[in-house]
Order: structure tokens, then sequence, then C-alpha cells
């Protein structure tokens, strides 16, 4: 399957699935040490961002989270890639900054079609960029 979408950071990567339903907030709800979901009650805590595909609507919260993006990437525990439905600037400048691969404008609806889990690839160019997934 194929999910097409919007540039945000180029590159391409290949990771396991890590989906959330949920938006992400990344200073206060992920450790930027380990890259685990620290926020109660979120649906991914004690997930690990680290080397995944992470697919989620948008994040929320402080502008500081874009730093988390950074240090996470500093350690080498950052997401391979990151794919958003709705931009923000959160993450848009996070997986700049990051050099995280990243695409936005999902459709939300997708969401719904992702198996968690499942082997992806995100390729994302100058002006084009889909999410492939191969389970
Ligand atoms: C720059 C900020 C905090 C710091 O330096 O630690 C403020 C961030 O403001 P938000 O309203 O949380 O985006």
């Amino acid at each position: 399957m194929r999910i097409a979408g919007r540039p945000v950071s180029e590159g391409v990567a290949r990771g396991q699935v890590l989906l959330s339903r949920e938006p992400i907030t990344f200073f206060g709800g992920v450790d930027p040490k380990t890259s685990e979901v620290v926020e109660p009650s979120h649906p991914l805590k004690g997930e690990k961002l680290a080397g995944k595909i992470l697919v989620f609507p948008h994040s929320k919260g402080s502008t500081v989270g874009s730093y988390v993006l950074l240090r996470m990437a500093k350690r080498g525990v950052a997401p391979a890639g990151v794919v958003t439905v709705r931009p923000d600037e959160v993450v848009i400048i996070g997986c700049i900054i990051s050099g995280i691969p990243s695409m936005t404008g999902i459709d939300e609806a997708s969401l719904g079609k992702i198996r968690p889990g499942s082997l992806a690839e995100i390729r994302v160019g100058r002006s084009h960029a889909e999410l492939v997934l191969y389970e």
C-alpha cells in the first residue's frame, strides 16, 4: 500500500510503523534520552520512538518539542521517519533541524488502514512524498 503526502524533510528511511491516533507531546511527553513516550495515559506510553516510522495526527504542547526531536537525533534515538496528518511547526522544525525524513498531509482515514508494527518506508523528495507499507 502506498500513501501519498507532502514533503516536510527530504530523505528515505525504513522501519517498523509506530502508530498513534492521538497527538503526541514531545516536550514533557517523550524522554529525549531514551525516546520513550512517558505521557501518562497516552496510548503509546512505554513505547520507544527510536528507529520507528512514527505516524500520528499532529503534535501538541510546547514549541520546545522541536528540540526534543533534535536531542533524540543527537543521541541516536530519533524516529527513523515521521509522518503526520496535519502539518505543525513543532514537527516541521524539529524534523528539518534533526535531518529526520518527514512528510505530512496524509489522509486521516489512512490511519485506520495502517497496521501498527508493519514494515514501512518513507520516501521524501523535493516535490513528492510517499509512505510505502510492505505488510
Ligand atoms: C523558549 C521557551 C522555554 C525555554 O526556553 O525553556 C518557551 C516555550 O514556549 P511554549 O509556549 O512552551 O512553546
